[in-house]
């Protein structure tokens, strides 16, 4: 079955048809078909209890012909070789189709981070500098968050870089606590970002959030902070879910109670769902994941993990169009259902780009040491994320193709155009 193939290749499946769109070189298509390292190591941690664990960990560096290569770090127990090479070239594409000067990475570790004490935790992160100093930096790699890591743990990653280093470079990660060089607005940037495009498009289809409701599967940093500004812009977000389970009013939900609730219990469920007068608690039913997904909505929202979307499911969306914040929550041949039955899908690499961006500004500021009220990130990532969007979709209107064959011909032409810059030689020296 196609859904058996690897993570990798189900994602490189989509870019047979961009190939066939563009005139692309054959190097390019080679160079395009596998990351250029994949950094593995053995993370020791000592536990409290004095026992020693230790977690695989990875760093993968899918292409820096645009610049040093970008992308979080996640800490889940499913994380693989596989799953970090995949999201690696999803941050390349992403990168390439908001025009920022940098390739694709991602990191993680397998490990369940929920199992382990704060010191625990600090060890670990540490330990995965310790792993990877000398194949990351300012110029070459730059970590981020990702699920599960957040400005807490990049704080002690990039601590842990300047005591090996003996040098305070600030540019080595992004996403740091704002006493270490963080930016202002990266916290909320990936949701915020993802919010800008939902809005672009809705106005492109003459819809007005206060006429739409939105579901949205998972409740993390980007999920969190998407849902919050959205109810802020008028959109009525009716379900929201998490790894342990589901809550749905047809009222409306208030993002920022449930929040609070969820930091202080871990769940969704038995929390005041709503301090405005938008519902009341027995207004709100636990339904299960899966049924949120099969919610009726203007907009379905995929704020978890990867393949939430599959051939599995896809029959039941009913949702009229598809944000992806998660990278790649809908598999390749989900995606070519979703497009025959006509939900529209707005790509993981143009929606959740917000993060990036504003890690790119965070990174302007550390190396320039002038740094920048959180309006002005918004005004800037608004003007970035915003204007490289409406291009896709002008090209998606012109060309009539979905918006994510509009992305990836967006992204790649970039990319090819600077491998071709880089000169047909560079893997043949002698040396
Ligand atoms: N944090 C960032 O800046 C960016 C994140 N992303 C992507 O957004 C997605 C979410 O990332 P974060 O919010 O940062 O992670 P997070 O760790 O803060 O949150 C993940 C959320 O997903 C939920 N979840 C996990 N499995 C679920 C399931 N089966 N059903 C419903 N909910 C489930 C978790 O309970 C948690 O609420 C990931 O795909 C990540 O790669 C993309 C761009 C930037
Ligand atoms: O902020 C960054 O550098 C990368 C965030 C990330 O991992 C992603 O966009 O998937």
């Amino acid at each position: 079955m196609a859904e058996e193939k690897s993570l990798l290749s189900d994602a490189q499946s989509r870019m047979v048809d961009i190939f066939d769109r563009i005139d692309v070189d054959d190097d390019v298509r080679h160079q395009l078909q596998q990351p250029r390292r994949i950094h593995q190591a053995a993370i020791p941690v000592r536990m409290d209890d004095g026992s020693l664990r230790v977690f695989p960990g990875w760093r993968a560096q899918y292409d820096q012909c645009r610049g040093p290569s970008k992308g979080g770090i996640r800490f889940h127990p499913d994380v693989d070789a596989d799953e970090v090479a995949t999201l690696s070239f999803w941050m390349m594409l992403k990168c390439a189709v908001v025009n920022l000067p940098f390739g694709g990475a991602k990191g993680g570790v397998q490990v369940d981070p929920k199992s382990l004490s704060l010191l625990e935790l600090e060890r670990l992160s540490r330990g995965y500098i310790r792993a990877f100093y000398d194949v990351i930096g300012p110029n070459l790699d730059i970590p981020a968050p990702d699920v599960n890591t957040n400005e807490t743990i990049m704080g002690w990653m990039a601590d842990e870089y300047f005591e090996i280093t003996r040098q305070k470079v600030p540019d080595i990660i992004t996403g740091k606590p704002l006493t270490m060089g963080g930016s202002a607005g990266r916290t909320a940037a990936t949701g915020r970002g993802a919010l800008y495009v939902l809005g672009a498009w809705a106005k492109r289809q003459s819809k007005r959030p206060e006429n739409m409701t939105i579901a949205v599967q998972g409740f993390g940093n980007a999920g969190y902070h998407f849902a919050r500004l959205a109810q802020e812009a008028g959109y009525r977000v009716v379900a929201i879910s998490d790894s342990k389970g589901a809550i749905h009013a047809s009222g409306g939900l208030d993002p920022e109670p449930i929040w609070r609730h969820k930091n202080q219990t871990r769940e969704l469920k038995g929390m005041v769902y709503c301090e405005s007068s938008v519902c009341t608690e027995t207004d709100v039913d636990q339904i299960s994941q899966d049924d949120l997904l099969a919610l009726d909505v203007d907009v379905l929202v995929l704020a978890a993990l990867e393949s939430a979307i599959t051939t599995g499911n896809v029959d039941r969306v009913r949702a009229g169009a598809i944000l992806e914040i998660a990278n790649g929550p809908v598999t390749a041949d989900a995606d070519k259902s979703l497009t025959s039955q006509g939900i529209t899908v707005l790509p993981d690499v143009l929606v959740n780009a917000g993060g990036v961006i504003v890690s790119y500004l965070e990174w302007i500021q550390n190396r320039t040491g002038d740094y920048w009220p959180e309006s002005y990130i918004n005004q800037r990532l608004a003007e970035q994320l915003v204007g490289q969007a409406e291009l896709c979709f002008d090209r998606a209107e012109e060309e009539n193709i979905d918006y994510r064959v509009a992305a990836y011909l967006q992204s790649v032409e970039r990319i090819a155009e600077a491998i071709a810059s880089s000169g047909t030689q560079r893997y043949f020296r002698n040396d």
